[in-house]
This record gives C-alpha cells, sequence and structure tokens, in this order.
C-alpha cells in the first residue's frame, strides 16, 4: 500500500487584487487564473451597471438594482464598495470570507477605491496587482475590440484611465500586459510565491521543531 503523507502545514487563503484602467486586461488575466489553478476563487461583485451582452449573472456580476445594492451596503453585506463610471460596484462579503476560510485564495478584479478598503481591513491577507496597458492607443483598441460599449461610453472610460493609473503606486506589484499568456504567467507566479510567505504558513513552526528534535 502506498503511503499517504498529510502536509502538517496548512494556511489561510489570501486575497490577490488585479486592477487597472478599464480594458487594460484585468478580467481576462483572471480568466487565465482561474484555468490555471483550482485553488482560486473569483469574487463575483455585485453591480448597479446594466448587463452587457454575453455577460452572465453570477458569473460576471450579480445584477443589481439601486435599492438593492444601498441595502447591502447599509447592513455591512459588502466587504468594499465604490461608485466607478456612474454605477455602483461592491465585493459581497460572505462568499470572500468562506472561501478564505476554507483555505481557498480569493481573486478580486476591482478599482483603487476597492484595493484601498481591502488593505485598510485585512492588509496580511492581501497582495495586489496594478495591471498597466503597453501603451495608450493599445488601451483604446482593446476597449474598442472587446465591442461591447458605446463610443461614449469607451471615451468616459479612457477619460478616468489616468486617475485609476495614478494609483499605481499604491499596489505590491506592477505588470505591463503586453502577451497574455506572460502576464498570466506572471501573475500566477507572484501568487505562487506569496502563498509560501513565512507567515501565512500555520504550523510552519511547530513543523521545523519536529524536524529539529528528530535530528
Ligand atoms: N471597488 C470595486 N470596483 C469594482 C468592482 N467590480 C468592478 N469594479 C471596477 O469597476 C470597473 C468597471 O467595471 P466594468 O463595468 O465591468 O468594466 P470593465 O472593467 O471595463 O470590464 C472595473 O474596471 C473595476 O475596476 C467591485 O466589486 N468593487
Ligand atoms: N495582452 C493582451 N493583448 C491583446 N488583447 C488583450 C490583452 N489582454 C486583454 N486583451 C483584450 O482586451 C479587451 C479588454 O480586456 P478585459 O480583460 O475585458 O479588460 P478589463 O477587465 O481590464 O476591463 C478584451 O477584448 C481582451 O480580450
Amino acid at each position: 500500500m502506498a503511503a499517504t503523507t498529510t502536509s502538517p502545514i496548512h494556511r489561510r487563503g489570501l486575497m490577490l487584487v488585479l486592477s487597472s484602467p478599464s480594458g487594460a486586461g484585468k478580467t481576462t488575466i483572471a480568466r487565465g487564473l482561474l484555468d490555471r489553478d483550482a485553488g482560486i476563487t473569483m469574487s463575483v461583485s455585485v453591480t448597479t451597471r446594466a448587463m452587457r451582452p454575453g455577460e452572465v449573472e453570477g458569473l460576471d456580476y450579480y445584477f443589481i438594482d439601486q435599492q438593492r445594492f444601498d441595502r447591502m451596503a447599509e447592513t455591512g453585506d459588502l466587504l468594499e464598495h465604490a461608485r466607478v463610471f456612474g454605477n455602483c460596484y461592491g465585493t459581497p462579503r460572505v462568499a470572500v470570507e468562506d472561501a478564505l476560510g476554507a483555505g481557498r485564495d480569493v481573486l478580486f478584479a476591482i478599482d483603487w477605491q476597492g484595493a484601498q478598503q481591502l488593505a485598510q481591513n485585512a492588509r496580511d491577507d492581501l497582495v495586489s496587482v496594478f495591471v498597466l496597458p503597453p501603451s495608450v492607443s493599445e488601451l483604446e483598441r482593446r476597449l474598442r475590440g472587446r465591442g461591447q460599449d458605446s463610443e461614449e461610453v469607451i471615451a468616459n472610460r479612457m477619460a478616468k484611465a489616468s486617475n485609476e493609473i495614478s494609483h499605481w503606486p499604491e499596489y505590491d506589484y506592477v505588470i505591463v500586459n503586453s502577451d497574455v499568456t506572460e502576464s498570466i504567467a506572471a501573475v500566477w507566479a507572484i501568487l505562487h510565491a506569496e502563498r509560501l510567505r513565512r507567515r501565512r504558513q500555520i504550523g510552519l513552526p511547530e513543523f521545523v521543531r519536529s524536524i529539529q528534535d528528530t535530528l
């Protein structure tokens, strides 16, 4: 019979935040990470914005009305929330807490305001990555290429890109999303290294002591 080994070390899940100007590719990178690593749970936000063609309720967002959003915010059901491009967005608390408690890592594609709020409440569990586009013209090309937004919406997002980008120094890591495969690999490498941080490995001191004691 093969010997089974159970690790004496386990860890609490961490929160991996991706922020970027709209269209730089954070959602694409997030999807690539989910495909690559079964230990990640995506945080599905609530939003008051209208559903885009092709979006799926509960997968891309939970689409809710303003009244419901305000209630969730008031009753503390949101871990963070913010107004972005004239709509409200927020992170439902329970799903995140359940996943973290089960040792899963939770991935967020949220803006700088949300990242700041998460950092205020849970800095030790947070790893943040800012995603830059390779150029302004490429950012605009990607927003247009997505084919889901009107010219007015695209112009509004381009106008707000500078403000979002101004928050890059608040992030732990910064990547330029030129090649999407490379970007996914880079963010996965960050996650993989952060999982191994000493303070995240529960039971490590006891494990090391048990080795020392038998030496
Ligand atoms: N603070 C916060 N921001 C969010 C959340 N979900 C999405 N966002 C931000 O809202 C912006 C607009 O989202 P969306 O309308 O889906 O556009 P997209 O990012 O261009 O696909 C995103 O770029 C995120 O930065 C959330 O739960 N909290
Ligand atoms: N590295 C890349 N190279 C080319 N196109 C990309 C790259 N990353 C993302 N895209 C495309 O750019 C568009 C915007 O990406 P998306 O992930 O929706 O951005 P965000 O979530 O930051 O708004 C999508 O059509 C996506 O397929």
